[in-house]
């Protein structure tokens, strides 16, 4: 660490002590930033070069995330949920490369139109990106100070012994030694220590859009719940507007208010969570719950969903992308892309849902 960093992280500390409140001075370091961004996302299709040609890990996905609420989404491995939360901050690297579509972020306009600074400031003032717990997404050769200032300095914040200080009371309202975590490389700190600094990064510059790539995955139980009653909390206290990736939809039930499930590149079903996981509409979402012996209410009753989650090789180019699976599967299936139903407070892709609703009609 320079003397000079060194110096700011002293006299943050100093400041903090003589003020006697380490974790209420967020977002000193720049103006309130107004209330938490709505999200539209419109026929975001994302590709990936293969020796197969361009293929779509994201095929024309349209989804709003109201402000203020807390979306999860769902899926099994390769259904497309990182690549989509990734284009939130129109951060697909090659050989990925998003293909159409826009981002309508409140406040931004269009992300996918933004490009060098004003894209890079928009990531971290506006948008925060939490990586995947898994994930070692800190720099070894840094203390987490270090690494707080070079964040500051490179979107040219002024005042960074006040960043310091929202970053302390951060880590400090997460339940850690503010000033200790400071100091420490990440090889000092646990798997459940780095997950809070990962979401001090993403929040200290005041984001108000907060994306959270498996924030609970490679942790144990119960530094799993602190950090999802962390994620509830913080959210709240900062008027967040928060997407959640999840495999687990155990743990999207304990945290979301909406859920989108995503199959294939597409979103299936998407909803309010407790109608999306109480009464599921998709075959998808009903096989998903019906694997989950918590969720199903039986464990003698939890069955594997059958047959495998498509890869980009194998993703059907035409009609609808479940249909290998699907226990509902019709002829137009093979042909033709479900539209999108309404189903109650629900959104539903599904051939069978939708001719089920015009028998009904
Ligand atoms: N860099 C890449 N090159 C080629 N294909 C990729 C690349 N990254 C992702 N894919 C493919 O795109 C699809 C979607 O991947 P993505 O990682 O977005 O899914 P996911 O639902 O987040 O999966 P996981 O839960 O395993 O992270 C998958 O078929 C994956 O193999």
């Amino acid at each position: 660490m320079t003397m000079n960093a060194t110096r700011l992280l002293r006299r943050s500390r100093a400041e903090s002590a003589s003020s006697g409140s380490p974790g209420g001075t967020a977002g000193a370091h720049r103006p309130d930033p107004g209330p938490p961004p709505g999200v539209r996302v419109r026929d975001l299709t994302v590709v990936y070069k293969t020796p197969l040609g361009e293929l779509p890990a994201v095929g024309g996905v349209s989804l709003t995330i109201a402000p203020g609420t807390i979306t999860g989404i769902v899926g099994e491995s390769g259904s497309g949920k990182s690549t989509l939360a990734l284009s939130l901050l129109n951060a697909v690297q090659p050989p990925g490369r998003i293909a159409g579509g826009s981002v309508e972020v409140d406040g931004l306009g269009d992300v996918l139109r933004l490009a060098g600074d004003e894209l890079r400031h928009a990531r971290g003032r506006r948008l925060g990106y939490v990586f995947q717990a898994a994930q070692n997404s800190l720099n070894p050769l840094k203390t987490v100070g270090k690494q707080v200032l070079d964040l500051g300095r490179s979107h040219g914040v002024d005042d960074l012994p006040a960043l310091v200080r929202d970053a302390r009371g951060l880590l400090e309202r997460m339940g850690l030694d503010g000033a200790r975590v400071l100091d420490s490389h990440q090889h000092e700190l646990s798997g459940g220590m780095r997950q809070r600094v990962g979401i001090m990064l993403a929040l200290v510059l005041n984001a108000r859009l907060a994306i959270l790539d498996e924030p609970t995955t490679a942790l144990d139980m119960i530094t799993q719940a602190t950090i999802l009653r962390i994620v509830r909390e913080v959210h709240k206290e900062r008027g967040l507007t928060t997407l959640m990736i999840t495999h687990d939809i155990g743990v999207a039930a304990e945290v979301t208010d909406r859920l989108a499930v995503m199959y294939g590149g597409r979103v299936v079903e998407h909803g309010p969570t407790m109608d999306v996981l109480g009464a599921p509409a998709h075959p998808y979402t009903q096989g998903l719950i019906r694997a989950i012996p918590r969720l199903s209410g039986d464990p003698a009753q939890a069955r594997a969903l059958p047959g495998r989650p498509p890869t980009l090789g194998t993703l059907p180019a035409r009609g609808c992308v479940f249909r290998e699976r699907c226990p509902l599967r019709m002829e137009i299936c093979e042909t033709t892309e479900p539209p999108r139903v309404a189903v109650e407070e629900k959104t539903v892709a599904c051939h069978a849902v939708a001719a089920g609703r015009e028998e009904r009609a």
